[in-house]
């Protein structure tokens, strides 16, 4: 409970922070609204009251004269209404656009500044998954919630008062057999907030397989392997599992509230014969009756309302915990305090030492006692059959990852006390996956180094070095053409084209150490001759690293590291490992025999 008010509080100071100003404008228009039921109750006593004295001999011009005022003052608290009512949406609206964008960069600060290794724990896609669901509109839910709340407690307050002139006994009663709904409510919410826990896995594996069904990305498998019958066929199965456990306890908490409910009803006619029966014998006038009434049964439903919020407050409070826990949550944290940068110009090189990695989460390890040095302006092959950890060590490289042992070393110094910008300005990687932006070809070269400006000549040099510009300057736009097929006009380009444009960014970030894992394996051959020719010039004075299983890109290296599961298999030049006729010679050769060279 203590943890459920520290959530709500925390949320209402986030609203607050968003912007003071709005926030205290949007409460005095929720308040003064909340004003509003009181004064048209008072407006209807004193009409009865000035009706009825009119009816009732007095016929005097004052007795009709102030039926006229009273009526002028509701025609004033009708028009003070009406523009409430108009000026409370917009005001609102503005609000939640403030509350909206304080909420996204919390996510998105949290976000951009994770360390990648966190991204391959499932546990924490649980936490990531929850918090967006609810960072959408919690937070401004329990603003309104609890405005909500101190304005029916205003109104509240206000016909209790009203009521106390004929007994307070009636408030106690409807505040007593108010009581079990809200009991109801907070206990299902719980129930429904552990239920949503216990099952955000389900959830993702329903928006898993929705996004099979809807994303561009497997509609191409999907048509020709035909999936889409199974995938539908599993996408209900678990929406429909869980929708029916929700509805289950959906339908036992309606069943409860409703029994309670009869009671309160049944209460209520009690108080409303109770006030007729003080009518009937003279004690009130006809006009306090009906006030009484009306005051009753607004009273009653404003109580209600009042319940539902503190209800509404508590279930928003525990389900805040979802946004606040991805917001706190220990993540993988790498970088340190008080980081140094990357040493200047690289003048022993890269060391390698004794590496030993395994994935969060996976039992295997991927990289086992891995060493050997690079040395600057050199250029290393990295070979090895699938798995054998060489897109692991890219990633170490960069620093994505961390060695649970050893350490990689940049002129002696740790990679792992390097801060993050100073490391990724030296080390510039193109991955296996490389990532297509549907920006202008000039933007996503320009992206290798956003520091440098956006005319920048070298960008035409970038894309010259990857054979990528001669195709760019028959675009319509020729450099500032969007690529892709997300936007209007944009032109799309094969996954060769693609490499080299992202081969292309690379070189345009100047870094001390090139790293590029399989960067020729959708090129053609005539690309990929030319970019071979010209790999010296373009990693000219720039330390390089090549993941290849090709051997005319193998062979551009001055050495060639060879891993296995057991780590490095073997060092050496090319002509080197072919003499020594072991691991790399056997690769060699039964490339050979099956005329794949
Ligand atoms: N994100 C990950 N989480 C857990 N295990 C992973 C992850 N990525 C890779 N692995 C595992 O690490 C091992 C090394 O993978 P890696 O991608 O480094 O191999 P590779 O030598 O680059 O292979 P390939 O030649 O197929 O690209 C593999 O056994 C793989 O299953």
């Amino acid at each position: 409970m203590k943890k459920t008010s520290n959530n709500i509080f925390r949320s209402l100071k986030i609203v607050w922070q968003s912007s003071p100003t709005w926030s205290l404008v949007n409460a005095a228009v929720v308040l003064l609204k909340g004003v509003m039921p009181l004064l048209l109750i008072f407006i209807v006593q004193m009409l009865v009251d000035e009706v009825s004295r009119v009816l009732t001999g007095d016929h005097t011009v004052q007795g009709v004269e102030s039926v006229y005022y009273i009526l002028l003052f509701a025609g004033g608290v009708f028009v003070l209404n009406a523009l409430l009512n108009s000026l409370s949406g917009i005001i609102s609206e503005k609000h939640a656009y403030y509350i909206d964008d304080s909420v996204q960069d919390l996510i998105h600060k949290r976000t951009t500044k994770l360390d990648f290794a966190n991204f391959d724990d499932y546990n924490f896609q649980n936490i990531y998954y929850r918090a967006i669901n609810e960072a959408t509109y919690r937070p401004k839910k329990i603003y309104y919630g609890f405005v909500g709340l101190i304005q029916n407690s205003i109104t509240l307050a206000l016909i209790a008062g009203l009521l106390a002139g004929l007994s307070w006994v009636l408030m106690i009663v409807l505040v007593l057999v108010s009581v079990p709904v809200v009991y109801i409510r907070l206990k299902y919410s719980r129930k429904i907030f552990v239920f949503n826990r216990e099952h955000t896995e389900d959830e993702r594996n329903v928006a898993y397989y929705n996004r099979l069904l809807t994303d561009k990305a497997f509609a191409k498998e999907l048509r020709v392997f035909n999936l889409s019958g199974l995938f539908k066929k599993r996408f209900e199965e678990q929406k429909n599992n869980l929708r029916g456990k929700r509805y289950g306890m959906l339908k036992l908490k309606t069943a409860y509230e409703l029994a309670v409910q009869l009671i309160t009803a049944a209460a209520l006619i009690v108080v409303f014969g109770f006030i007729a029966s003080t009518a009937i014998q003279g004690n009130i006038t006809q006009g306090q009756m009906v006030m009484y009434f009306l005051a009753m049964y607004r009273g009653y439903s404003f109580l209600q309302d009042l319940l539902s919020r503190i209800s509404g407050l508590y279930e928003d409070g525990l389900f805040l915990k979802n946004l606040f826990e991805f917001i706190d949550f220990d993540v993988i944290r790498y970088e340190k305090k008080n980081a140094t940068l990357f040493p200047g110009i690289m003048k022993e090189g890269v060391c390698i030492d004794n590496v030993s990695f395994k994935y969060p989460n996976s039992s295997r390890a991927a990289l086992k006692n891995v060493s050997f040095n690079i040395n600057p302006g050199e250029t290393i092959a990295l070979v090895g059959a699938n798995g054998a950890g060489k897109s692991t060590l890219v990633k170490l490289l960069c620093g994505l990852y961390r060695p649970d042992q050893g350490s990689i070393t940049f002129d002696g110094v740790d990679l792992s006390v390097i801060n993050k910008d100073s490391l990724a300005e030296n080390v510039s990687v193109v991955f296996q996956d490389f990532m297509l932006y549907n920006v202008t070809a000039r933007e996503n070269i320009w992206y290798g180094n956003v520091k440098r400006p956006q005319s920048d000549e070298e960008i035409v040099l970038s894309a010259q070095k990857s054979g990528i510009d001669k195709l760019i300057t028959t675009l319509p736009n020729e450099y500032d053409t969007v690529l892709g097929t997300l936007f209007k006009d944009s032109e799309m380009l094969s996954v060769g084209e693609w490499q080299r444009i992202a081969l292309s960014r690379s070189f345009f970030n100047n870094a001390q150490l090139v790293v590029l894992d399989e960067p020729t394996s959708s090129l053609d051959a005539f690309t990929e001759s030319r970019l071979i020719e010209n790999f010296k010039a373009i990693t000219k004075d720039r330390t390089a690293i090549i993941v290849s299983h090709r051997l005319s890109t193998i062979h551009l290296a001055d050495r060639i590291v060879v891993l296995n599961e057991r780590g490095v298999a073997e060092v050496g030049t090319p002509s080197e490992l072919l003499e020594k006729k072991a691991a790399f010679y056997d690769m060699v050769q039964s490339m050979r025999r099956n005329g794949l060279m």
